[in-house]
């Protein structure tokens, strides 16, 4: 017979300890848990304590209306559960640093982006049909501005005499909403409807990766006409700063969708070209900031930068087009422009390699004129397992990807999540998104685990907040705190501080960048463990 292994269970348990502790080692904070403070220490066994307490309380509740309650259950579902829980209450708290995962055309919660719209006298909508109860039930609204000499007369969307197609002023076509379809509050609901993604959908009628990505893409179809207007535009930006602020998040990488080439100006002609967003953008940042320090806060904004994006349906000769606008935006605006990505549904549009002749000439005419516009591409945004969207995490690996948006197929790739390790490509996981978006049922499914267990940088990111609902970052750091025994206040930190190190800001900035928010960190610590006591 074999020599036992162990001379003793104590000598197991001694083993299995070191085991364990030793595979642990690989996890990105585990440098910052050896080395943390005693105030973080205690915050952390605080906010384990409280997840445990709710894990039993909030979280086993029986309901008649939502049955088979868990903590990082779907989110839409749980929404209103989550806000009440003294987990969130304290998460909101918490300076989260940077995000850098956030398309600008769904920042804004859509009842303000309403409000915004319906300020607008050049505002107008129009419908392919009449409306009435049944077409409403999947018709878009489309929004557009006027020029004041084209400003419509027509009294309604559902009057008899409507022809498909006319556009009706914004104002009218609410007030004149028909008493059976809800009047004025009802022209809200349909409009918020067209803007959002509800559970019905996610988990119903649209359960599959391709129906949600198609009511997800039409949201933007609705919302773009109301954005892409001067006036709007800039109350929009300034919108998603201050919410953000207010959510703990400091700095932001915005992708900007440059699709349009131009928006309409005041007066509601379609003139406005992507430099001009560009200075609005930069004008909004000066406004916060000075707001900011009239309010004795400077620290709570640093500032945002725009990753130059271009939805992947265009041909490679139209993104000739967007690439040489990306060039000369960073050269009138270097500190502004972060980056460059190709977005939209990665199953269904071109993979990266479809681009690669251009990718590969922007590349060179940036050596040319002596600037550095990095990649931060989406990649492996998919359920496959070697399709071409789960090939793209190879292209953008290849073409030097300074972080990955989504990877959420990574933790198929052994051999790319070593790269992404060694070389620090961080990956902007947007855990919320990804499970509206049918990639994961619940979060307890997400890979994020597998990802952070591997010690690969991540960042968390809410993708597109005005859609999904999970407006800032609290509702993501809520579902990933909960849906993990390891994963504590000190991952929670480690992740917001590597949202500041995997930005894109400069030697300098960083680093102050860095200094303020270890400060707020152990402040927001000291605050934990006043609570606890
Ligand atoms: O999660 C995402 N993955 C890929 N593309 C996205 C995601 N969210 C938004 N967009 C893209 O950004 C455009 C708005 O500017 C949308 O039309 C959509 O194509």
């Amino acid at each position: 017979m074999a020599e036992p292994s162990f001379s003793s269970i104590h000598e197991y348990i001694a083993k299995r300890e070191a085991f364990i502790n030793d595979e642990r080692t690989l996890r990105r904070e585990h440098a910052r848990l050896k080395a943390c403070s005693d105030v973080e220490a205690q915050a952390d066994r605080i906010i384990r304590k409280i997840r445990k307490e709710e894990a039993l309380t909030i979280w086993s509740e029986e309901s008649d209306s939502i049955p088979h309650i868990f903590p990082g259950m779907e989110f839409l579902t749980s929404r209103d559960i989550i806000v009440k829980t003294k987990l969130f209450n304290i998460l909101t708290k918490m300076p989260k640093g940077a995000l850098l995962h956030a398309h600008l055309d769904a920042m804004v919660n859509t009842r303000t982006l309403l409000r915004l719209a319906l300020q607008q006298p050049h505002m107008h909508v129009r419908v392919p049909s009449v409306l009435n109860s049944s077409s409403i039930k999947t018709m878009l609204p489309e929004f557009s501005v006027c020029p004041e000499e084209e400003w419509s007369s027509l009294p309604s969307l559902a009057d008899a005499s409507y022809s498909p197609g006319e556009w009706v002023k914004i104002q009218q076509a609410r007030r004149s909403f028909p008493p059976e379809l809800g009047g004025p509050q009802g022209f809200d609901d349909w409009v918020i409807g067209c803007l959002t993604i509800n559970p019905a959908e996610a988990y119903g009628t649209h359960r599959t990766t391709d129906k949600i990505w198609k009511k997800f893409t039409d949201t933007f179809r609705v919302s773009i006409g109301l954005i892409r207007y001067q006036p709007i535009w800039s109350q929009y930006i300034k919108e998603f700063f201050l919410a953000s602020v207010e959510d703990g998040i400091s700095y932001i990488e915005a992708r900007i969708n440059f699709g349009p080439k131009t928006m309409f100006n005041a007066e509601g002609y379609n003139i406005v070209p992507g430099r001009e967003w560009v200075r609005i953008f930069c004008r909004v940042i000066r406004e916060v900031k000075q707001e900011m320090k009239e309010q004795g806060r400077q620290d709570a904004f640093l500032g945002a930068r725009i990753i130059y994006s271009i939805i992947r349906i265009y041909t490679p000769e139209e993104m000739d087009w967007y690439m040489e606008e990306c060039l000369a935006l960073k050269q009138e605006f270097p500190d502004i422009i972060a980056g460059f990505d190709l977005v939209g549904h990665e199953d269904s549009l071109y993979p990266l390699t479809h681009y690669l002749p251009q990718l590969l000439h922007f590349q060179k005419r940036q050596k040319e004129l002596g600037i550095h516009i990095p990649f931060i591409f989406h990649a492996g945004e998919t359920l496959g397992d070697g399709t071409p969207a789960d090939g793209n995490l190879y292209d953008a690996i290849l073409l030097e990807t300074k972080r990955i948006g989504h990877g959420f197929s990574l933790a198929k790739h052994p051999k790319l999540m070593d790269i992404c390790k060694t070389k620090g490509i961080a990956i902007e996981m947007c855990p919320i998104s990804n499970e509206i978006l049918r990639l994961t049922s619940s979060m307890l499914m997400h890979p994020l685990p597998i990802i952070v267990n591997h010690g690969i940088p991540v960042v968390l990111c809410s993708d597109d907040p005005a859609v999904f609902g999970n407006m800032g970052l609290t509702f993501d750091y809520f579902q990933v705190l909960v849906s993990s025994e390891l994963t504590g206040l000190t991952t929670l930190g480690q992740i917001a501080r590597d949202s500041i190190e995997y930005s894109t800001l400069d030697y300098e900035t960083k680093s102050k960048a860095l200094a303020v928010w270890e400060k707020r960190w152990h402040e927001f610590c000291k605050e934990v463990v006043a609570l606890g006591t």
